[in-house]
């Protein structure tokens, strides 16, 4: 489904990604792991468009993605939960979810997922007329991604959706994400710095440092890789 090669990023004079390839087969879950500033969010707004490359290319479903003009590009189906999860505060939960469904697909399917929104998340619907910025850090992580399924995606693109949460809320987000991706069979890429709950949902996943893949190959690789346990899962030999 995404398919990007040998791909560069800079700002000014530093350079936050060098020849990164990578790959998202249709239905996997995806996960981009690595430390503070190694480049993971740079990614994500490489394929939205919002920073342009040096170098290199990105296919999604087989078109060339850096020949289609930002803006155009959720409208074929990627949708971008930013690091932070930026909810309109002052907008209620039913409004911003609205404004996800901006997409022609989003529109057209409104109604079911709403319903599926809601019994994701149950707490979204008690509280869809309450302005957004009131809601908790977990209440406005569920409220980002219920904005970003309501775009109808084909790719659902999650920048550390566990930002400043509890770890009980945390899991609980991880659980979602999971259900979704199971359940509904949808394709998400997931950038984490909780390297081993990240890994423990996908199918496949990439060690970014500094601008760099270091390393990439499905769970169970990863898993039991002497450099992740012990830079990442805090483990011994
Ligand atoms: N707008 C910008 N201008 C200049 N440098 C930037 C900008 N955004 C990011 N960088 C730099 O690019 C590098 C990669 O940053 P990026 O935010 O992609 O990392 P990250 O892996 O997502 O880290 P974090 O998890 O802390 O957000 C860092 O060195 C960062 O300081």
């Amino acid at each position: 489904m995404l398919d990007i090669e040998d791909f560069s990023v800079a700002y000014g004079g530093l350079r936050a990604l060098t020849g990164v390839s990578l790959s998202v087969g249709e239905g996997q879950l995806v996960a981009i792991v690595g430390p503070n500033g190694a480049g993971k969010s740079t990614l994500f707004k490489a394929i939205s468009g919002i920073v342009p490359p040096v170098s290199g290319s990105i296919r999604f479903e087989g078109r060339d993605l850096l020949s289609v003009p930002p803006p155009q590009r959720a409208h074929l189906g990627i949708a971008h939960v930013p690091e932070g999860r930026q909810v309109f505060k002052t907008l209620t939960v039913r409004e911003n979810i609205e404004m996800g469904a901006y997409t022609e697909a989003g529109r057209a399917r409104f109604a079911q997922t709403l319903e599926r929104i809601h019994e994701l998340f149950p707490i979204l619907h008690e509280r869809a007329g309450q302005l957004a910025g009131t809601l908790s850090g977990g209440e406005q992580q569920m409220l980002a991604i219920a904005r970003g399924l309501a775009s109808a995606p084909r790719l659902l693109m999650l920048d550390e959706p566990s930002m400043g949460l509890a770890p009980t809320v945390a899991d609980q987000i991880f659980e979602r994400v999971s259900q979704i991706h199971r359940e509904d069979g949808l394709t998400i890429l997931l950038v984490e710095q909780r390297v081993a709950e990240a890994l423990e949902l996908c199918d496949r996943g990439y060690v970014l440092e500094t601008g760099r893949i270091v390393l990439d190959g499905p769970y169970q690789t990863l898993i039991s890789d002497d450099r992740v346990r012990r830079a990442y899962l805090g483990l011994g030999e």
